[in-house]
């Protein structure tokens, strides 16, 4: 078995994977809606005969914040991967260029994890296509709710919830003339964070009006944009998020205001918005200092590419 995988990964040299930030939630839909934005991390591992140590270099968001060794998110995703579908660690050199921002609520650590798994991936099954079922299941594990790491793995806008240890997903099929929008604050908030201020429970009235949303949401985005005011409106956890990311939530409320769907994407504190241009447009013309505006496209799933 071992003299497999060495001479099997004797015969790659490098991966290359591109994987997409996501925003999560999409207001209503908490911890079971992504959608994957253009705003992509590009990643190479070169792996060289024989065990030894690893480097990584880092370039772009987060390069003097995250760990340079083997702590690093891509590496111990890496190890969970080859840990489940074989495979072994070589010495090698991880390069990252990151462009999805850290701590805004884009995504970036369940990005991270699909990377890392993909390249185990690559490595446990040198020729075989991501099997992104498998992919969607592990990173949805380790990222422990399948919003962002859906989206990644898949791309477009998804649907995903924990049935048992597995993973129910549905592909929505969003048209190409929705558009999204991020105000992309200066500021961080981690995820960890914004989770422990949510309370276990909440009102009846509250419960109800989040499960009509939610409902009707996948509908809004498929094909009834003329619902997605109403199906983006949350309940459950913008507004008590609202005190570590003031700026941005009076910034979703000022763009409701106008008519723009507008949420907090993922744990925030980034600020997201999903429409037809007429919908968005009220939005582009408002001036919300502090952040920085992007219209990206909606994105591809992650990629594994082999070089030599
Ligand atoms: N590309 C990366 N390489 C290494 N570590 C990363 C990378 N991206 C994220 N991380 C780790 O994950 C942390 C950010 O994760 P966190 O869950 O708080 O925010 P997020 O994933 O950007 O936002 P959200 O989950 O709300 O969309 C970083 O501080 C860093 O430790
Ligand atoms: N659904 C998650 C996304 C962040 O990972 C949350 O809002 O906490």
């Amino acid at each position: 078995m071992s003299t497999t995988c060495v001479s099997r990964a004797a015969e790659l040299t490098v991966l290359r994977v591109r994987v997409p930030g996501t925003t999560a939630n999409v207001g209503s839909g908490f911890d079971c809606v992504g959608i994957a934005l253009d705003i992509e991390d590009e990643l190479e591992l070169e792996l060289k005969d024989g065990p030894g140590a690893t480097t990584v270099v880092v370039d772009g968001e987060g390069a003097h914040q995250v760990p340079l060794d083997e702590t690093h998110l891509v590496l111990r995703s890496l190890d969970v991967g080859l840990a489940e579908w074989g495979g072994r660690r070589h010495a090698m050199e991880l390069r990252c260029t990151n462009r999805i921002p850290h701590s805004r609520g884009l995504g970036s650590s369940a990005s991270a994890i699909v990377a890392g798994l993909a390249f185990a991936w690559g490595i446990a099954h040198p020729g075989l296509e991501l099997d992104r079922a498998e992919l969607t299941r592990v990173s949805s594990r380790i990222e422990g709710h399948p919003d962002n790491a859906g989206a990644a793995v898949w791309g477009g806008a998804i649907l995903g919830w924990f049935d048992g240890d597995d993973v129910e997903l549905v592909r929505l099929r969003v048209p190409a003339t929705i558009g999204t929008r991020v105000w992309i604050p200066a500021f961080e908030v981690g995820t960890a964070g914004a989770r422990s201020v949510l309370p276990d429970e909440v009102p009846r009235r509250d419960a109800v009006a989040q499960a009509i949303a939610s409902a009707a949401l996948p509908l809004a985005l498929e094909r009834r944009p003329d619902l997605l005011l109403a199906a983006t409106r949350d309940r459950l956890h913008q507004a008590y998020r609202a005190e570590l990311m003031r700026p941005s939530y009076d910034l979703v409320l000022a763009l409701r205001e106008l008519g723009v769907p507008a949420t907090i994407s993922g744990a925030g504190p980034t600020v997201f918005a999903v429409g037809t241009q007429e919908q968005l447009a009220p939005g582009d013309a408002l001036v919300a200092e502090g952040f920085a505006r992007h219209a990206p496209a909606i994105g591809g799933g992650v990629q594994l590419q082999r070089l030599g």
